[in-house]
């Protein structure tokens, strides 16, 4: 287990144009000596509706400072992410945890000089190995953790990423269906989603 502790340290009121959720802050202390990990590791859980009687609908979106504030149309992600919070909304319950793992976990900067690699043909995978990165360095046990401090065992997850779906079953939650997480494609993102489908197993188109 990579954290030695889990903890809320914030919850309030938060209304958005899809509904009002609650605002859970949590901080994971990493387990000491764990390469590569800062010592506190934060997320944020939108929460609405009762989490307990169904396997509530999960989003694990991982942070695109580009895609979520900018709107970049590289990516899918600004879309997907508010399309989580309808579903959610109109679902009356569930919960989204928003992850700082910015790139894949490569952070920003490298993100940045990622897409500079783009520009010149290569495709994000090949990008992110030039820099001497792997395709995906993120890891969703934190997300698990909260899960588990929110009495949440099961979920319904949205996402087209199997490997989601894999760590948190991993981590011991499970998965009792997967809602597709598809956005309608852009010229300027087709690239991006057919190397995700093609080399990185999503399940989309
Ligand atoms: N390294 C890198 N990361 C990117 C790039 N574009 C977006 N990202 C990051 O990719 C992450 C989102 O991952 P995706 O592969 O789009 O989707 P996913 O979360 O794995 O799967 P879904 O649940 O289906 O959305 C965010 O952290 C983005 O910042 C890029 O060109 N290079
Ligand atoms: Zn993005």
């Amino acid at each position: 287990m990579s954290f030695v502790s889990v903890n809320k340290v914030a919850d309030a009121e938060f209304p958005t144009r899809w509904g009002t959720f609650r605002i859970l802050g949590f901080e994971g202390l990493t387990q000491p000596g764990d390469p590569g990990r800062k010592p506190v590791e934060t997320a944020v859980a939108l929460t609405m509706g009762d989490l307990r009687a169904n396997p509530p609908l999960l989003r694990i979106h991982s942070q695109c400072l580009t895609g979520d504030v900018f709107h970049s149309l590289r990516c899918d992600c600004h879309d997907q992410l508010h399309l989580a919070m309808k579903m959610i909304a109109e679902n009356g319950s569930g919960i989204l945890i928003y992850e700082h793992q910015e790139g894949r976990g490569i952070g920003l900067m490298a993100k940045l000089r990622a897409y500079e690699l783009q520009d010149q043909g290569f495709d994000t995978i090949e990008a992110n190995e030039r820099l001497g990165f792997r395709a995906d360095h993120r890891g969703f046990d934190l997300p698990a953790e909260i899960l588990k401090q929110l009495n949440v065992p099961a979920v319904r997850l949205i996402t087209n990423n199997p490997e989601k779906i894999a760590a948190l079953e991993h981590a011991g939650i499970r998965v009792t269906e997967r809602v597709s997480a598809v956005i309608p494609e852009e010229p300027t993102f087709a690239k991006y989603i057919e190397t995700k489908r093609d080399r990185m197993g999503h399940l989309v188109g």
